[in-house]
């Protein structure tokens, strides 16, 4: 399912400090992009949208999801899917168990979950890795077997936290491009969170700082 993702008013305060202040509209396909210095709150306004936020913070305003109001959902009903840098595979499951453990308990029968799975590997260039330990995977492939597992839950929405930033230059283009496409094909509204100039220049949106400030490239 996919849908717009409209942060109305949200606004974080820390004391009566603002950290976050967005009033913005993220449309399926889209990617908007944080940009700021370390500590200005990029970490926050994500914590804030997966509903994980500390309780340090004041939260104002609403957040809605596909149409929903998640404002006061707990994390695992909000539909919202996060990739950050440190992505790790559970090191004790193979490739396709991490992907299967992904999927939503709502998909039963082993044949419907195996085939959402051997989809996922296909659409990753990595047909025939179900089996493989996630330890003998090259960087690349282990970046595109986390983005799929984060995809297998079927968010609504994508949160991604520097998920390039451990990736070498070449590999990170690559990798940023088929992160890119997978959010368009599937039509997530996506958040980018990157200190990376050429990541916000790639994803295409508009980008802002966490007090909803216009960022120039
Ligand atoms: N759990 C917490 N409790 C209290 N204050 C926090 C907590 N997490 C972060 N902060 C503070 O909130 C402010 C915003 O932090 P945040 O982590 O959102 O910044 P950031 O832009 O993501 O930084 P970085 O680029 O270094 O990851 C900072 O002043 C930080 O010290």
């Amino acid at each position: 399912m996919s849908g717009a993702l409209i942060l109305q008013d949200l606004r974080i305060d820390q004391g009566t400090t603002p950290v976050v202040a967005l009033n913005q509209s993220v449309a399926p396909g889209e990617v908007l992009t944080i940009m700021g210095p370390s500590g200005s709150g990029k970490s926050t306004a994500l914590s804030a949208i997966l509903g994980t936020l500390a309780p340090a913070f004041r939260q104002q305003g609403r957040i809605i999801l596909a149409g929903r109001d998640i404002t006061a959902l707990p994390p695992h009903q909000r539909r919202v899917g996060l990739l950050f840098q440190d992505d790790v595979l559970f090191p004790h499951l193979s490739v396709g168990a991490n992907l299967a453990f992904a999927l939503p308990p709502t998909i039963k029968g082993r044949a419907a979950r195996r085939a959402l799975v051997d989809a996922a590997l296909d659409q990753a260039e990595l047909s025939g890795f179900a089996s493989r330990d996630p330890a003998t995977l090259s960087g690349g492939q282990r970046a595109r077997v986390a983005l799929m597992r984060t995809l297998l839950a079927q968010p609504c929405a994508l949160l991604l936290d520097e998920p390039f930033s451990r990736l070498d230059a070449s590999l990170r283009s690559q990798i940023r491009s088929f992160v890119l496409s997978r959010i368009r094909q599937k039509g997530l509204a996506a958040i980018l969170v990157t200190h990376d100039a050429e990541d916000a220049h790639a994803a295409g949106g508009p980008v802002i700082s966490p007090l909803g400030q216009p960022v120039t490239l």
